[in-house]
């Protein structure tokens, strides 16, 4: 099971190597990490990120391997959007030239950048952007200025007190014409002494959700005032400024703007069935351990993943892990193949890869927060503590609900998606890729319930056609709906929360549709494809209330510890007392609550001051 989730032996292999690597390393360690002050937490990145760079050096790990090392150290960090985004900004958006002088830099960390897109008063609307870029032919340069106190850069992670250069995205203005939205790459910070250069304010916007969590991420605002940068930091390979001023737009689609964010909403679909399958198996080993009532004749109690409402609860987000984990692997698929297309000026496929990942990215990470949460609540009392590791895990995952751009408005963009292909379908012509079911109106719109006994249920190629009938159902309604408003974009915005149930429909089938696809290949492993064949009816169903789903979970009951097992988390990336590989939880609580720094003294700070003089006083007034 293990393979079936990494994706290959290799997989597996590497992932222990690296995890294993992280554990044993001091440097690394997190357990105390909720109780750093923001100061020490911020502090305690910087050096964990300068350690990890050092044994990448020194042991000459691969990208994949490093990719790996930074993921099981699971610290946000300013390295995550030099990596994650400032690089691939640079590859996407920057010339051949333009790539081979800043990406030189930055794979050696001679300089630590940042994406600088949104701004204090505009983040899901990039063409709102305040920011200028006011080209100056009597110097060659560009002058970068903030405007208005809205254009303040915000968010940025890393921009705070860490990166020293960013791409940042500003409104480009030559020979007095605004052609929008465009990316420049600025150097921030001195890389003598750190210092901001001259006309930029810059600092720490402040304190986020959770203790420990992203807090450790310096996210940052930032203010320009006339700073100069020469012509050639405009990045030029979507559009170009000649030495006199004239703006020249290539032969590229304008979106491929987009296309950083693009890339980091398919690899948070990974993301985030990470993140659920961590919380999951946090909640199941534990749900093990667990056991409350239920003792007959002073027999053991039962544990609390034998009762229906837990496993009702618990079993849709353990198929979820699987179906999430399973979608982002096709959808890296994807995202290579349009790439390559795109090397190719092959631009055709570019509208799919937006909607796929944008709605992909929506749908997993609300799916995955709302799951945590639930995992807390799993629990009980114990799931509140940070020592069980899912507080943390609920902080560090929820703004993936936001960034990247805001769920509902991704999903918006589906909506859009769906409804240009549903008009395409009513003139003539066939959908293909993730819409090709659309080509099908006929059949889907009148066919009858393709399942009629309880075993139909189980039937892949029906559970398929049942979700491609309800995805078409919502987006042909809306698009009657929408037709019969004064205009389209007054019916857009009327229907725009039934779009959204129907992006979602649509989304969910391509989840569905993944699954069933993977389990037609070989899986190896005694066993294994019929414990995902469970999973992949549990996934589905639950999406559809069916009354099959007590079996199913009645069935996976018994595989369910070694379902989780096969995630291969190390107990230091799952962080967790309650979902310890041994089991051990009770001495693991107790261990854990005397590291806290309230435990430093018996007698705590504050009683001579606060708590001695009260009850002194109390107790005085008790004897009058
Ligand atoms: C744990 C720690 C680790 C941490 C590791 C991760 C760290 C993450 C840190 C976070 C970083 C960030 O958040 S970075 C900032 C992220 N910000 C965002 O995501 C902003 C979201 N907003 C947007 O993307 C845009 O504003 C959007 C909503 C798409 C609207 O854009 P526009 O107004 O330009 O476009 P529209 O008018 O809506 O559409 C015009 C056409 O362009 C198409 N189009 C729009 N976007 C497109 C795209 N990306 N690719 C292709 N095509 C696109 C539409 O389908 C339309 O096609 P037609 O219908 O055919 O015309
Ligand atoms: C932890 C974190 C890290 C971040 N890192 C970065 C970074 O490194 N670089 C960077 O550039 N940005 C970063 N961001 C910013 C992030 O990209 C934006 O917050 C995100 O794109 C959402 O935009 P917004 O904040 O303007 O939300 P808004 O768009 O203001 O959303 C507010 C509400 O309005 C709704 N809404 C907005 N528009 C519409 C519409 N058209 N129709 C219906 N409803 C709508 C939304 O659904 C939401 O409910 C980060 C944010 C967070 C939380």
């Amino acid at each position: 099971m293990k393979v079936a989730w990494a994706g290959s032996r290799h997989a597996v292999e590497v992932a222990d190597r690296m995890a294993c690597l992280v554990a044993s390393d001091p440097v690394f360690r997190k357990d105390t990490r909720t109780m750093l002050s923001r100061k020490e937490l911020f502090k305690d990145t910087l050096k964990k990120a300068a350690h990890a760079w050092k044994r990448t050096v020194e042991l000459h790990l691969t990208e994949e391997e490093a990719n790996l090392l930074r993921l099981y150290i699971d610290q946000p960090g300013y390295v995550d959007l030099h990596w994650v985004m400032f690089v691939p900004a640079i590859k996407g958006q920057g010339t051949e030239e333009q790539q081979k002088k800043w990406l030189t830099m930055a794979y050696k960390f001679q300089i630590i950048g940042t994406y600088a897109q949104t701004e204090l008063g505009h983040g899901s609307n990039v063409q709102g952007l305040e920011t200028t870029a006011t080209f100056d032919p009597s110097t060659d340069e560009f002058i970068m200025h903030s405007p208005t106190l809205t254009s303040s850069k915000w968010w940025p992670g890393g921009l705070g007190k860490t990166s020293t250069h960013a791409v940042v995205y500003a409104r480009l203005i030559t020979e007095g014409k605004d052609y929008g939205i465009h990316g420049f790459i600025m150097q921030l910070r001195s890389l003598d002494d750190h210092s901001p250069l001259p006309g930029i304010t810059i600092g720490d916007i402040g304190g986020k959700f959770g203790s420990g969590a992203y807090n450790s991420m310096d996210n940052g605002v930032m203010r320009l005032d006339h700073v100069r940068i020469p012509r050639d930091q405009m990045l030029m390979r979507l559009a170009q400024v000649t030495r006199e001023g004239k703006y020249v737009h290539s032969d590229v689609p304008k979106q491929l703007l987009y296309g950083t964010m693009v890339y980091v909403r398919q690899t948070i679909v990974a993301d985030a069935s990470r993140a659920l399958s961590r919380a999951v198996c946090i909640a199941v080993r534990y749900g093990a351990i667990r056991k409350q009532f239920g003792s007959k004749a002073g027999g053991p109690e039962t544990q609390v993943l034998n009762y229906k409402t837990q496993q009702s609860r618990l079993f849709p987000f353990l198929a979820s892990a699987y179906a999430f984990r399973f979608v982002g692997q096709w959808l890296k698929w994807l995202y290579t193949d349009v790439t390559q297309k795109l090397e190719s000026k092959d631009f055709s496929t570019l509208p799919e890869a937006h909607a796929c990942t944008a709605g992909l990215k929506s749908v997993t990470t609300s799916a995955t927060a709302d799951a945590i949460e639930e995992c807390q609540k799993l629990c009980g009392g114990h799931g509140y503590l940070n020592s069980s590791g899912l507080p943390e895990l609920f902080a560090v995952n929820l703004p993936a609900c936001t960034y990247e751009g805001d769920n509902v408005v991704l999903l918006l963009q589906v909506a859009r998606f769906l409804m240009k292909t549903v008009s395409q379908v009513a003139s003539g012509k066939q959908p293909v890729g993730t819409t090709a079911y659309m080509g099908n109106i006929q059949h889907l719109m009148q066919c009858k319930s393709v399942v009629n006994t309880v075993e139909d249920w189980l039937n892949p190629a029906a559970i398929k056609e049942v979700f491609e009938a309800r995805a078409l159902r919502m987006a042909v309604n809306c698009a009657q709906n929408i037709s019969k408003a004064p205009s389209q974009e007054e019916g857009f915005s009327e229907l725009s929360p039934d779009l959204v149930e129907a992006a979602v429909a649509h989304v969910q089938l391509i989840i569905v549709t993944k699954f069933i696809e993977k389990l037609q290949e070989d899986i190896l492993g005694h066993g294994v494809k019929e414990q995902l064949q469970k999973l992949c009816g549990i996934y589905a169903l639950h999406l559809i209330h069916n009354e099959r789903l007590g079996k199913l979970y009645a069935q996976v009951r018994p595989n369910a510890v070694a379902l989780v097992d096969a995630f291969d988390y190390t107990d230091h990336y799952l962080g967790s007392a309650l979902g310890r590989y041994d089991g051990d939880v009770y001495s693991a609580l107790y261990k854990e609550a005397w590291k806290d720094p309230l435990n430093e003294t018996v007698v705590p700070d504050g009683y001579q001051e606060h708590l001695r003089p009260l009850l002194k006083q109390q107790l005085k007034l008790s004897r009058l």
